[in-house]
């Protein structure tokens, strides 16, 4: 008898509201969004600077930064209230369960040791493998990841490797433990285009080889087509937009699928259609509707 496949959303945010303090007032950063995202699924979430993409982002993992505080509102990661959890249960969780990919690796490893070393940290330290055997896995990430020279490059200390590398070093170190989870905001916005392909593509096969679930944070909108499941837009503290489907449509020169080809600037390329209910207006260079619900998004990369 197969299986019915797990339904039961691993987060879920209900009417999460949050504040940030300004001098001596508490202005609210979040008001009241919901975000649900099960086993294995990839969110996009995408809006202008400051509309609080990060704050949301940390919430779900049950953080927030210092002069920030959760005003209202649930989070539960796998029926756990993270709101409410004791130190200790989320210690346990972070790292091991739910991992964070941030904007700047560099920022992110110690520059005094190398990178295997940082990497099997985390699996040591919540018993999940031993120095050697997380090591190893260290390299069959590094590989799966297409990191050069995958036995020797951890034996580099950070400043030794380039950034769309350690980039990918991070990648993997957020996966040594297998989260269910991981948080990558704008782990590519530092890299130059052609890197960014190659970092966004490993990062894509891997979140889907091990079923994790992830929440995309990017205010490009070809990235985050290309990477979530789902997009959601947020402007201002509020949601703005769900995309529930993204789907990529591949075209050739001599047949454009797109309504209003006259406005297509290039011959052949992809497009994703994001069956959504509004126009994503600045987020998006829309090549035309298709029926009241869709919109085809364009991309501007060509082949
Ligand atoms: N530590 C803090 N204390 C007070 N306010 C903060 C703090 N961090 C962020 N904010 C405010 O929260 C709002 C949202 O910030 P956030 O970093 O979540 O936005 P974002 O969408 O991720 O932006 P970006 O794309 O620029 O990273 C901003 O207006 C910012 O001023």
């Amino acid at each position: 008898m197969t299986q019915a496949p797990d339904t039961t959303p691993l987060v879920k945010i209900r009417d999460i509201r949050i504040d940030g303090r300004s001098d001596e007032t508490w202005l609210p950063i979040i008001k009241g969004v919901n975000l649900t995202l099960q086993r294995g699924q990839v969110l996009g979430l995408i809006g202008e600077s400051g509309a609080g993409k990060s704050t949301l982002g940390l919430a779900a993992m049950g953080y927030t930064r210092d002069g920030v505080r959760i005003s209202g509102g649930s989070v539960e990661f796998d029926g756990i209230d993270l709101l409410t959890a004791s130190a200790a249960v989320k210690r346990d969780l972070l790292g091991k369960r739910i991992a964070y990919v941030a904007q700047s690796a560099a920022a992110s490893f110690n520059p005094a040791h190398r990178l295997i070393d940082q990497h099997v940290e985390a699996p040591v330290q919540h018993g999940i493998a031993g120095r050697k055997d997380s090591a190893e896995d260290g390299i069959a990430l590094y590989r799966k990841l297409r990191l050069p020279n995958p036995e020797e490059i951890g034996f580099r200390y950070p400043h030794q490797v380039s950034g769309g590398q350690l980039q990918r070093a991070m990648t993997a170190m957020a996966m040594s433990c297998r989260p269910d989870l991981i948080i990558f905001d704008e782990p590519t916005t530092a890299l130059d285009v052609t890197t960014q392909i190659e970092v966004l593509s490993a990062i894509r096969d891997i979140v889907a080889q091990y079923n994790t679930a992830a929440i995309y944070i990017t205010h490009d909108l070809a990235v985050v087509a290309q990477m979530a499941d789902r997009i959601k837009v947020l402007l201002r503290g509020e949601e703005v937009e769900t995309a529930d489907s993204v789907e990529k449509l591949t075209f050739a020169s001599a047949e454009i699928a797109v309504p209003n080809p006259a406005r297509a600037p290039f011959l052949s390329g992809f497009a994703y259609l994001l069956r959504c209910r509004k126009y994503l207006g600045e987020f998006a260079k829309v090549l035309g509707g298709c029926g009241e619900e869709e919109f085809v998004i364009c991309t501007a990369w060509t082949t």
